[in-house]
């Protein structure tokens, strides 16, 4: 039996410069992904299939755009976390792993944006 999830599991001390990662919410998305759906909004999510996972994120995308043009700080940070929550769901559904990612991106920071940009084929 897996053991039950408490809030405390993945608690980190910010008071103590030990910030929250997206490699704890990878963490903590994998743990409920086992979960009871009755219990977990993340393991209803994931039962629902990838392109509802897809479609959500595509919902908070949308309201992270309405709130950095329009909205006020805290409306952003709060659609931005939604953001980032369901963009690590739909990850999860597609067995993407956030190290993944973070050597995609890693190999990019030898090279600017505009010079990739540059480089791209003329249509
Ligand atoms: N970070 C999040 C997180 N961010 C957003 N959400 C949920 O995402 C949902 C989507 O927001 P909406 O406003 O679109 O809600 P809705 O219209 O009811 O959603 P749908 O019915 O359309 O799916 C809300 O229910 C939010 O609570 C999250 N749910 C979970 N987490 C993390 O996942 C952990 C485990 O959660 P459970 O899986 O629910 O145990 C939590 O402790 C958090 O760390």
């Amino acid at each position: 039996m897996s053991e039950p999830f408490t809030s405390e599991t993945f608690t980190r001390d910010t008071a103590a410069g030990d910030a929250f990662t997206l490699a704890d919410l990878e963490a903590i998305i994998a743990a409920r992904a086992g979960a009871d759906a009755g219990a977990s909004y993340t393991r209803s999510l994931l039962d629902k299939g990838v392109a509802k996972c897809a479609q959500k994120l595509g919902e908070e995308a949308v309201e992270s755009v309405i709130a950095a043009v329009s909205g006020s700080r805290e409306e952003l940070v709060s659609e931005t976390s939604d953001l980032l929550y369901h963009l690590m769901v739909v990850l999860r559904a597609r067995g993407v792993a956030l190290s993944e990612i973070q050597a995609e991106l890693a190999r990019r920071t030898g090279q600017s944006g505009l010079a990739e940009k540059a480089s791209r084929p003329q249509s």
